[in-house]
């Protein structure tokens, strides 16, 4: 066992928030115009009113800070100058006062997509330190998390008709099988008319960028780290249709939202660009561009000094690669 090293001061990377609270649609009071993030896949529902992650009015994230150790270790995980910083969300130093709740305000890896479709993909989800019984909980969930290296750990999906999302969350990937990973992989890249191939070699790419840092360092172990991946579902970026997008009101009206109400503006903004050179306009500028896709990682309330490689993250990804390979392959 090891001991937890805080790594740097607490400092920086935390919004201190004693502003005014508003009230939400749902009479949820909540940070000064803060909604709950629609597009939050997994982890805890925590925070004021078990809300979860929040999104700000200025379009990034609010996460609250867990209880410590975990809390500050991840605060003091982003504070770090590592040379990992482009895979990871950027994140921002605001400071508005005393207050007791403090957040890491975050970049939203959803933000600039019309129909996110996003997927949280989790590692070995107890760290050294963890009691006996938490282990064994913990590997009780998911027993095939040793030899998988991963777990779904939640994953929304856009469909394109009929016009909405369809989202499964760990259950479903505590579900999955040797026999049945791949399948539930490929879920996460089906628009319910064609898999989205492209989407899938590009999130190949950057998790491969993401194995290399792994290759190359020491220096830490990640326990019970996200991946969070992103690409574009939107219709009018698939095989060039022109579809016009869905007016947000009308998303707003069905029951599943058709796209996040947080990201209403962009889908505006994305209307109001048709006839200009918007990005995500033009199938094959799109289909093409390295930056169609995100693959973040994310949740550092369990990252522990090392000397050695983190084997572990290491095997978790590159099963994940040869799954995602495998599906290419098919
Ligand atoms: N920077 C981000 N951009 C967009 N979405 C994010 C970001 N960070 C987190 N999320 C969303 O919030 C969810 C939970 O994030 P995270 O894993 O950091 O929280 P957690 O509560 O610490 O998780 P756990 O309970 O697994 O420890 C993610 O699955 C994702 O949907
Ligand atoms: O997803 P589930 O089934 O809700 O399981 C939780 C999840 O694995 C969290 O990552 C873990 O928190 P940490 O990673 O922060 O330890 C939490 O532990 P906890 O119950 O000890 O809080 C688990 O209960």
């Amino acid at each position: 066992m090891r001991t937890p090293v805080l790594i740097g001061k607490l400092r920086a990377y935390v919004t201190n928030h004693s502003v005014t609270r508003n009230a939400s649609r749902s009479g949820q009071v909540l940070l000064d115009g803060c909604v709950p993030f629609s597009h939050q896949v997994a982890g805890h529902k925590c925070g004021i009113n078990n809300t979860g992650v929040l999104q700000h009015p200025d379009g990034t994230i609010l996460k609250q800070l867990q209880a410590p150790p975990r809390g500050p270790r991840e605060m003091n995980f982003y504070t770090r100058l590592l040379d990992l910083q482009q895979h990871l969300p950027k994140y921002t130093l605001k400071n508005k006062g005393a207050s007791k709740e403090l957040y890491l305000k975050l970049e939203d890896v959803t933000r600039r997509f019309l129909r996110p479709c996003i997927m949280d993909i989790g590692k070995r989800s107890y760290d050294p330190l963890a009691s006996q019984e938490k282990h064994e909980e913990q590997i009780s969930k998911y027993p095939l998390m040793e030899e998988i290296g991963f777990l779904l750990l939640g994953m929304r999906v856009y469909q394109i008709d009929p016009d909405r999302y369809i989202t499964h969350d760990q259950f479903y990937g505590r579900s999955l099988g040797k026999d049945s990973i791949k399948n539930g992989l490929t879920r996460f890249f089906h628009n319910g008319q064609e898999l989205r191939r492209h989407a899938v070699s590009l999130i190949i790419s950057k998790i491969q960028s993401i194995l290399r840092w792994f290759e190359s360092q020491t220096q830490l172990h990640f326990y019970a780290s996200s991946l969070l991946m992103v690409y574009e579902g939107s219709p009018h970026t698939v095989n060039g249709s022109k579809h016009k997008p869905a007016e947000p009101g009308t998303e707003h009206q069905q029951g599943e939202p058709q796209s996040n109400s947080n990201n209403s503006h962009e889908a505006l903004s994305f209307q109001s660009s048709l006839t200009h050179s918007h990005p995500y306009c033009h199938n094959v500028q799109h289909e093409r561009n390295e930056e169609a896709v995100e693959v973040k990682m994310i949740d550092f309330a369990h990252v522990f000094p090392s000397d050695n490689p983190d084997e572990s993250y290491m095997y978790g990804l590159r099963n994940l690669l040869s799954t995602l390979e495998q599906i290419l392959k098919d």
